[in-house]
């Protein structure tokens, strides 16, 4: 047996990975689709038999690797049905997942994280305030898909999409990220197609090339916010590093090579960058550009990274926001505000998880 798989999970090994682990124990290898098809399904099989494998390979699976990476730690469900899950990781850390009900009643989207926390200093993610803890395997990106697809199962739907909008920047965890989508939607394990998948970033060149480079033709999202590079800058430090015409010559580009249309995040923070000016600024930016607006609602989470308090653009400016752009020729969504009841923004659930296990140690 090859020693650098033996104390991994299952769901962290690639075909290839678990295909020589098979050749080496004088398996066939032709079952290596059966065991991930088996690990994502909707449904888990209600006994090991049904895996379908020969009782002697099923036997050695189960004690050269752990099943499972992550346990389910919490469990927050909100009215409006979106239910928020945390993550309990082997090393005791912990990271959140979402699942959105769609409009279809049948269907579901799921929101996955990349890392524990965040090393970019968003100024107003709550991601980002504890810090960067850790990059996630792709094992672990893995199980978040299977608990996704499994808690919407048991609710009567289908999970159709999944996007890196959770905790954590894709761009900078890419090896494990691509890792982690080359199981979930690879075509002859059939559980997803590369359509179904979005990666959200806060706009790392280098990472978008890479992304492009990979050629899987998953769906772009940049987090843009503002218009113009001191507003960005000063919300996402990142933006010091590229700014908005170099992030942009990317998305180009990765368009180019996928055909996707991108998504622009702009998350409305009342007079921080929501005036008409910034929307129409947006749209001159975005004309030409086959990329939609998603507007964001600012899910308050406290004081802000630098200690600002922002607010949430009111709803008559968000109208008049989202007016603007689509008088000046830009596609706009405004995105419907999730579990308004729950701690819906990412990094809520584990910083008030945390609270609760130093309070009772
Ligand atoms: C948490 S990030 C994760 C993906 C990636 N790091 C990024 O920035 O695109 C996903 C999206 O949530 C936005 N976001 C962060 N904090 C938010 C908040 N409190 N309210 C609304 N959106 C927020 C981010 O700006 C980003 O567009
Ligand atoms: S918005 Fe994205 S990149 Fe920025 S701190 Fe939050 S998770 Fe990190």
């Amino acid at each position: 047996m090859p020693p650098s798989t033996t104390a991994r999970p299952l769901t962290d090994l690639s075909p290839e990975e678990l295909g020589a682990w098979m050749q080496s124990q004088g398996f066939n290898t032709a079952h290596t689709p059966r065991v991930i098809r088996g690990l994502l399904a909707a449904e888990p099989p209600k006994s090991r038999a049904g895996f379908l494998l020969p009782e002697k390979l099923d036997e050695q699976l189960q004690s050269a690797f752990p099943m499972t990476a992550a346990n389910l730690a919490m469990r927050q469900v909100s009215e409006d049905g979106t239910t928020k899950l945390l993550l309990r990781l082997h090393d005791g850390r912990t990271v959140e997942s979402v699942l959105m009900p769609d409009y279809h009643a049948d269907r579901a989207a799921g929101c996955i994280s990349s890392q524990v926390g965040c090393a970019m200093g968003c100024d107003f993610c709550a991601t980002t305030q504890t810090g960067f803890e850790r990059n996630l395997s792709s094992g672990e990106i893995v199980e978040q898909f299977i608990h996704l697809r499994r808690e919407a199962h048991a609710a009567g739907r289908a999970l159709r999409t999944i996007v890196f909008m959770g905790m954590g920047e894709p761009m900078l965890n890419l090896k494990n990220v691509l890792a982690a989508l080359r199981r979930i939607a690879d075509p002859k394990l059939g559980a997803f197609g590369w359509r179904q998948i979005t990666v959200s970033t806060v706009g790392i060149v280098p990472g978008i090339d890479e992304l492009r480079q990979a050629n899987l033709g998953v769906h772009l999202a940049l987090s843009l916010h503002a218009p113009d590079d001191a507003t960005r800058a000063d919300l996402l430090p990142m933006g010091k590093r590229f700014d908005v015409q170099e992030v942009l010559a990317a998305v180009d580009r990765y368009q180019q090579t996928s055909g996707r249309i991108t998504t622009i995040q702009y998350c409305l923070l009342d007079g921080v960058n929501d005036s008409l000016a910034q929307a129409r600024d947006l749209s001159r930016l975005l004309q030409g550009r086959r990329m939609h607006v998603n507007l964001l609602r600012y899910n308050a989470t406290g004081l802000s990274l630098r200690g600002r308090t922002y607010a949430p653009s009111s709803l008559e400016q968000t109208e008049a926001f989202l007016t603007e752009l689509r008088a000046h020729g830009t596609v706009a969504h405004l995105r419907r505000a999730r579990g308004p009841d729950i701690d819906a923004a990412c990094g809520q659930l584990r910083k008030r998880e945390a609270a609760h296990s130093s309070a009772n140690s």
